[in-house]
């Protein structure tokens, strides 16, 4: 039997979003589209124990598939963000536990969701970090093998900017936008899905931000200088996702820079977690 395996999770920054919650974990996720960020989380795990982690969600998923691991977690970008990373952290745990003992990942992706869904951090995180695909969209709500994935065509050499500014706590949020992303988060989520195309991406994430709070005109006021070169830009929670051509990261990179605003950068990833065996 393995004895060791890595797993690449890319982080996902969702765009829009509109919370579907049913009396089943399975069933309730979200619709919406997001982004899928490289490079992502890391996740090493080694036959057993000690597999606790920066987050409860490690334990909590190891139990629920009977397994122990111990297990080791690297990222680019901090937790309570914005980046999905709880669920990329649980998902990578459950993926390599479930490799080094032979079963099927399927199950141990749909048993990450479930664990998001019950601790309140996640809907459509794991779907999307499990299946990839660049720009995706959350079609139907779920876990993996539940839900519906699909993808939005976009530019080739297109690269992601994004800026910290804030952190909060999702289940939080989640309550806190609770009528607003009912009522007009719902109608743009529903727009996008009419002409899911990447103008329309680039044209709704920016309103839907604008809508949720995250994009003040505070943070659109530090990047005013900088906007000549970027494709356009959203914010979710306390992340600022800007999109650009490849081309252009260096010289938006220095214009941000000079405005007092620190981004890191990243690639679209078009695949999702990949389990590697050491
Ligand atoms: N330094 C930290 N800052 C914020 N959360 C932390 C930190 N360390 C551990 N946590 C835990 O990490 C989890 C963060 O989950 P949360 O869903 O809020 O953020 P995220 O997954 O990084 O981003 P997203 O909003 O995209 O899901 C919570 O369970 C929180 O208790
Ligand atoms: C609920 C959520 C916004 C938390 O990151 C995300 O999981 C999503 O898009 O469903």
């Amino acid at each position: 039997m393995r004895r060791r395996v890595k797993v690449l999770v890319p982080l996902h920054v969702t765009a829009m979003w509109l919370p579907v919650y049913t009396d089943n974990p399975l069933t309730t996720g979200s619709i919406g589209v997001g982004v899928l960020l490289k490079p992502g989380a890391v996740v090493e795990v080694e036959a057993g124990s000690g597999g606790r982690g920066p987050i409860p969600h490690i334990s909590a998923v190891l139990k629920r598939l009977g397994l122990s691991a111990s297990v080791r977690f690297s990222a680019p970008v901090p937790l309570g963000a914005g980046y999905g990373l709880s669920a990329a952290y649980t998902l990578g745990a459950a993926l390599g536990a479930s490799a080094l003992a032979g079963r099927p990942l399927i199950e141990a992706a749909q048993t990450a969701h479930v664990v998001e869904v019950e601790m309140g951090t996640g809907l459509g995180d794991v779907i999307a970090e499990f299946y990839g695909g660049g720009i995706e969209v959350r079609v139907k709500p779920g876990a993996p093998g539940v839900g519906v994935v699909d993808k939005v065509p976009h530019p080739r050499r297109l690269a992601a900017l994004t800026h910290v500014f804030r952190r909060e706590d999702t289940s939080s949020m989640l309550v806190r936008l609770r009528d607003a992303l009912r009522e007009r988060g719902a109608k743009l989520v529903e727009k996008f899905l009419e002409q899911p195309t990447y103008d329309s991406f680039l044209e709704l994430s920016a309103e839907f931000s604008r809508v949720m709070g995250f994009l003040t005109p505070e943070v659109e006021g530090r990047i005013r200088r900088c906007k000549k070169q970027m494709h356009g830009y959203y914010a979710k929670k306390g992340v600022l996702v800007v999109l650009l051509d490849v081309n252009e990261v260096e010289e938006v990179e220095e214009c941000l820079m000079r405005e007092g605003v620190e981004v890191k950068s990243f690639g679209l990833s078009h695949v999702g977690a990949v389990v590697l065996r050491e």
